[in-house]
C-alpha cells in the first residue's frame, strides 16, 4: 500500500488589515479582513520537512500589509488582484494563488447635522466580499475574480407568500398568502472580465438590484426571489457570468396572542433564530465560461 499526498494549499487566514488615507483633513478608511492560499508543488514540506519552498505564512501576512501602503487598499477587487499576481508572478514555486477579501464598511459619523472628518461608525449592514485566483505567469497567466456580499439581512413585512406545497403524513406547515420574508442574504457572483470594471460602481449596483428585486417580486417562495435577483443581477451585468444565492429563510411565526383576548392579524410575531429554511441557488448564463477553479476557496481543502 502506498500513501500519497494529495491536494495541499497553505496560507494566512483573516488578516485585519486598516488602511487610512491622510493626505487631507479629511480622511478615508479601508477596512478589510484578507486571507490568503498559495498552491503549487509544496510536497517536500509535508513529506520530508523541507522548507526550502515555502514562503511562510508569516510573510504572506507582512505582504498584505505592506501592499495595503505600497499599491493601495480601494477597491477589494484590485488589491486582490495585486496580491494574487504578486504571489504567482515574483514567487518562484508558487503556481497559483488565492486571495479573498472581506470588507467591514464605516460610515462617517454626523456631528451638528454635518459628516466627521475623521470619525465613523461602523456600517451595521452588509460585509462586501471579493476573492481572486491567479494561475501561471506571462501569457499563459489566468485570473478568476469573483465579487459579492453576506450578512445582508433583509424583511419584508407583505408580499410574500408559501402555498400549494407537497405534503405527506408529516406535513403541518399551514399554506399562508400574506407572511413575513426575512433573510440574512449571501450573493458571490463571478466576473468574466477584470480589467476596466469600476468595481465600487458595480458593487452597489449589484446591491440596489438584490434589494430591489427583493422588494418588488411578489414572492410565491423565496426560492423564486432567489432566482429573480440573480437574473435581473446577470440581465444587467454583460461581464457576470453567474450569481450564487444562499437565504436562510428567518422564520416570522405569528403570535398567539389568544388567550389574552386578543386579536392577531398579521401584527406580533415570534422571529425564530433557529432551525431555519436554506434556500440555496445559483442562476447562471447559459453560455458562461467554465468557473475553473473560481469557486475554490482558501478553506477550500476541509
Ligand atoms: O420560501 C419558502 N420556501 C420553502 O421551501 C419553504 N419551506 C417552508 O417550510 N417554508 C418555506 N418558504
Amino acid at each position: 500500500m502506498g500513501i500519497v499526498l494529495g491536494t495541499h494549499q497553505y496560507g494566512k487566514a483573516e488578516n485585519r488589515v486598516v488602511r487610512i488615507y491622510r493626505d487631507s483633513p479629511r480622511h478615508e478608511i479601508r477596512d478589510v479582513t484578507v486571507s490568503t492560499a498559495l498552491r503549487g508543488d509544496f510536497a517536500r514540506a509535508h513529506t520530508v520537512g523541507d522548507q526550502s519552498a515555502v514562503l511562510p505564512t508569516d510573510t504572506q501576512k507582512q505582504t498584505a500589509y505592506a501592499y495595503a501602503k505600497e499599491k493601495g487598499l480601494r477597491a477589494v477587487e484590485d488589491y486582490a488582484l495585486a496580491l494574487a499576481r504578486h504571489f504567482v508572478d515574483d514567487v518562484e514555486p508558487v503556481a497559483g494563488a488565492r486571495v479573498e477579501v472581506e470588507e467591514h464598511a464605516w460610515e462617517r459619523a454626523v456631528v451638528d447635522g454635518v459628516e466627521h472628518d475623521h470619525t465613523w461608525v461602523r456600517r451595521g449592514q452588509e460585509v462586501r466580499t471579493a476573492s481572486v485566483t491567479v494561475e501561471g505567469t506571462g501569457d499563459d497567466q489566468q485570473v478568476w475574480v469573483t465579487g459579492g456580499l453576506k450578512d445582508m439581512v433583509i424583511l419584508k413585512s407583505t408580499g410574500s407568500e408559501f402555498s400549494g406545497f407537497l405534503t405527506d403524513p408529516y406535513t403541518v406547515l399551514q399554506p399562508t398568502t400574506d407572511r413575513v420574508m426575512a433573510t440574512s442574504l449571501v450573493a458571490r457572483w463571478r466576473f468574466t472580465e477584470h480589467t476596466g470594471i469600476d468595481w465600487d460602481a458595480t458593487y452597489a449596483g449589484i446591491k440596489a438590484l438584490l434589494v430591489e428585486q427583493f422588494a418588488t417580486v411578489h414572492s410565491l417562495a423565496l426560492q423564486q426571489t432567489l432566482f429573480a435577483m440573480g437574473s435581473a443581477v446577470l440581465e444587467a451585468y454583460g461581464f457576470l457570468a453567474e450569481v450564487r444565492l444562499s437565504a436562510p429563510n428567518k422564520h416570522h411565526f405569528l403570535y398567539d396572542l389568544s388567550p389574552f383576548g386578543l386579536d392577531n392579524p398579521g401584527e406580533v410575531f415570534h422571529a425564530d433564530d433557529r432551525p431555519y429554511g436554506l434556500i440555496q441557488a445559483q442562476v447562471t448564463r447559459d453560455d458562461a465560461p467554465d468557473a475553473g477553479p473560481a469557486w475554490y476557496g482558501y478553506t477550500g481543502l476541509v
